[in-house]
């Protein structure tokens, strides 16, 4: 019997427009490197042997001494440069194009935000070992801890949304290749908005696996969640 390969995908081609900082926020220093580089060497960390697809903005000129800086430090950490696209869909989507010819149908493909570098060795081989024999595949998610609301454009509240049953989607989201390709063509030839890969299968009718995963593995969006990666990240290595 063969083993399906795992290919890892890290887009990090959005510009970072809600941090407001003076580069895309994956460039920012976080625990004296940079963000991508944090995020970069927990992927490579967990999965030694899979190569790392990056997509990138065509106006990217932090890559090259970021990957120089990798690559000194991991020697065999296989880095693939591909280019990024309007949104986070099509940035994932260049990646698996660039995947045709290497990567099996029934291969594994994990796809996460180089702007979540809190994520841990624990979470990433907890969602491999329960996910490595499913038909489609699945994702990380936190359960919804607070009392949730919905309201009209006005912010007054319309009502109490039952919890129970409500998840974060975090990433990383983990797919067979050929499904993961195939539901992401459809969705983004339909037009529809798809913010992370679970929505595209979902999309396509199947029913992705929710793995439990820790609610400090945050995606940085805005300025005051720099500071909080910092404390988190220190606060693992000292546990
Ligand atoms: N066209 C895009 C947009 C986003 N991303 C990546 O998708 C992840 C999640 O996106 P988000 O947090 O929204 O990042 P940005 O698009 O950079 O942020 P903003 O929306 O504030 O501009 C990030 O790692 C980002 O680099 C990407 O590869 N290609
Ligand atoms: C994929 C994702 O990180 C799941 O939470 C998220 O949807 C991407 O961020 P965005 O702000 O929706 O682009």
């Amino acid at each position: 019997m063969t083993t399906a390969a795992l290919w890892c995908v890290l887009p990090a081609a959005g510009i970072g427009q809600r941090m407001a900082a003076d580069r895309p926020k994956q460039y920012l220093p976080l625990q004296g490197r940079t963000l991508l580089e944090v995020t970069l060497q927990r992927l490579h960390q967990a999965f030694p042997a899979s190569p790392l697809y990056i997509p990138l903005h065509p106006q990217d000129h932090w890559w090259p001494a970021a990957a120089e800086r990798l690559q000194q430090h991991c020697p065999n950490l296989q880095l693939v440069p591909v280019p990024g696209g309007q949104e986070r869909a099509d940035s994932v989507l260049s990646a698996l194009q660039a995947l045709e010819g290497l990567a099996a149908a029934d291969d594994w493909v994990l796809v996460h935000d180089v702007a979540r570098p809190c994520v841990t060795p624990t979470d990433l081989h907890n969602l491999w070992s329960q996910l490595h024999h499913h038909p489609v595949g699945g994702l990380l998610a936190a359960p919804v801890a607070d009392t949730m609301k919905r309201s009209d454009a006005q912010n007054q509240v319309l009502g109490t949304v039952d919890r129970q049953q409500l998840w974060h989607a975090l990433t990383p989201q983990i797919f067979r290749y050929g499904l993961l390709k195939a539901a992401l063509q459809q969705a983004l030839q339909q037009g529809l908005t798809i913010t992370d890969e679970a929505s595209a299968l979902e999309a396509a009718g199947y029913q992705p696996l929710l793995v439990t995963g820790r609610r400090d593995n945050i995606k940085i969006t805005h300025p005051e969640d720099l500071p909080l990666a910092e404390l988190l990240l220190q606060s693992q290595q000292q546990g």
